[in-house]
């Protein structure tokens, strides 16, 4: 398989800077004025640590040229890290900080270290604390629970003839702009209700917030922290995202509202409050009557959810094209398994080769090199023993001695072998590792410990859900002409947003899923 870089905005993982004539005058005109300030704060930000530093980036007055480039040279700035470092901790210039690299041996010891902080790093690269990147803040966001399999799968299927239609003649879709369309409105379903997943503007904006606001972060950090708060406001793509904003709380409050309306007209009448199973009840009940901000928190839910449940989705069904045999042995699999128990968590729990397909797809291409990026609240201890200096950002490199690509973990690692997890299954010692929604060193893919993936277990149904629709009631192969390929910008690694299939609807499923 070939890795690209690829520049088209429909990703996160891509990020092109359309600057018209009028803002580069601005940038010009306050670039200027943040030199001397720049100048001082790169010399601040050197490393201060007895530990090595792969890429020492000496004196610079902006590194402009070194940011954009480290887009480019990350993947190959870690692989020299790891064999220049064997499972040593080495600071890595980055294009937002001085980031200690360390390897997946030390992700089980820093995992539940509460000096060590993610949200902080969240709201620093992507400048929370400016106008439109609000979504970016630390909130309630993490309440997320797994209880509606049943309106998942409706909505799913209405999502999928709204983009692949009825027909069954074959048809060809980029498949990652189709299925973020099907994965924006089944996650909207759980986080809005029904009526916003039908919602074209609002789809629109939660589809388009990722990518425009990773874009924004990245034109904003050109300047200096302290000039941010006043340069965002002539950016035109920091405008686009302050609009998008705007235009979500035009959406999205006056159904927060109705909601609490109707809740306490209800309960005035001494009445049940029905249940609505959706993140406006879930975010409601976890703050408890305390103010928060509801479009902020929705806009942060969709950004940490759709995107990646769409790459690993997108990166799946690219693998069932390569490995056809598969196929057939899911669908026997989705029937026995969805004829005995219909549409119940349960069902879902013993989907089990299906399971395991999908976490070997997230351990041979995982969503990104660095994990379990945090930022040391106070200094700290690292499992070696030494100190973390407060402040000190750091993260874990997934592909590290015993990580996800380890041959001491897995036997011929380099392959992609869908079985790998369901053998796992049942296995003493081995059987809490086999599942997608299992964290540890050896498979990162979500993250680890107090700040892993909270949203994985919605994942987990979302994906498989999806996954019994497509192969229940679709069937795909690459385009004529296209080779897979993967693509690579900074620590992100995604699937290709090029990727062309055929797709077409089945005459005779085995099973009517709607029916179950
Ligand atoms: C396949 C889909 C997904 C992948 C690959 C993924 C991956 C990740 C990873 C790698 C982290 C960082 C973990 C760490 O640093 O230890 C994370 C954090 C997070 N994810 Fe996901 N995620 C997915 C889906 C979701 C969904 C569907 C939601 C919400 C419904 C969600 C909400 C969050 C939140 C709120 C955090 C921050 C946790 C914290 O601050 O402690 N994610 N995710």
């Amino acid at each position: 398989m070939e890795t690209v870089e690829l520049h088209i905005p429909a990703s996160p993982w891509t990020l092109a800077l359309p600057l018209g004539a009028d803002t580069r005058t601005y940038l010009y005109l306050i670039l200027c004025l943040a030199l001397s300030i720049l100048a001082c704060s790169h010399l601040l930000r050197k490393p201060t640590s007895s530990r090595p530093v792969l890429n020492p980036s000496g004196f610079e007055i902006i590194g402009l040229q070194r940011r954009i480039d480290f887009n480019n040279t990350a993947g190959g700035l870690i692989t020299q890290g790891r064999e220049k470092f064997p499972g040593k901790p080495y600071h890595l210039i980055t294009d937002t900080c001085d980031l200690l690299v360390l390897p997946p041996t030390f992700a089980e010891g820093i995992r539940n270290n509460p000096d060590l902080d993610l949200t902080s790093t969240v709201e620093e690269d992507f400048h929370a604390y400016v106008p439109g990147f609000e979504a970016f803040r630390g909130g309630r966001e993490d309440e997320i629970t797994n209880m509606i399999t049943e309106p998942l799968s409706r909505e799913t299927d209405f999502a999928l003839k709204q983009r692949f239609g009825v027909s069954n003649d074959w048809k060809e879709y980029k498949v990652y702009e189709e299925i973020l369309d099907v994965v924006a409105r089944i996650s909207t379903r759980v986080f809005l209700g029904p009526e916003l997943c039908r919602n074209e503007e609002w789809l629109r904006i939660t589809k388009n917030y990722t990518v425009d606001s990773f874009i924004a972060a990245f034109v904003l950090r050109i300047f200096p922290r302290s000039l941010r708060s006043l340069v965002h406001w002539f950016l035109p793509q920091c405008r686009s995202i302050r609009q998008q904003l705007a235009d979500a709380r035009k959406l999205i409050l006056p159904a927060v509202q109705a909601r609490r309306k109707l809740r306490a007209s209800v309960q005035a009448e001494g009445k049940v409050v029905p249940d609505f199973n959706d993140a406006i009840d879930w975010l409601d009940q976890e703050a408890k009557g305390d103010p928060y901000d509801v479009v902020s928190c929705q806009l942060g839910m969709s950004m940490a959810a759709i995107h990646t449940t769409t790459d690993l989705l997108t990166e799946t069904m690219q693998n069932l094209a390569m490995h056809p045999e598969l196929v057939e042995e899911l669908r026997r699999e989705i029937v026995e398994v969805l004829s005995a128990g219909g549409w119940k968590k349960t069902s879902l729990y013993n989907l089990k080769l299906m399971d395991s397909v999908l976490k070997e797809s997230q351990r041979v291409r995982p969503a990104g090199t660095l994990v379990m990026q945090r930022k040391a609240t106070r200094t700290t201890k690292l499992p070696d023993g030494s100190t973390l200096a407060k402040g000190q950002r750091c993260a874990v490199d997934s592909f590290g001695p015993s990580g996800m690509a380890s041959s001491e973990v897995y036997d011929n690692p380099s392959a992609f072998d869908p079985h790998r997890f369901e053998r796992m299954r049942g296995q003493p010692g081995l059987d809490s590792k086999a599942h997608l929604v299992a964290t540890g060193p050896a498979h990162l893919g979500f993250g680890h410990g107090q700040h892993s993936c909270p949203g994985r277990f919605f994942a987990s149904n979302e994906l498989k859900v999806a996954l019994c629709h497509l192969l229940i009631d679709y069937e795909w192969r690459f385009a004529d002409g296209y080779t897979p390929k993967r693509m690579e910008n900074g620590f992100m690694l995604g699937t290709d947003p090029e990727a062309r299939i055929l797709l077409r609807r089945r005459s005779q499923p085995e099973v009517e899923l709607l029916g179950l």
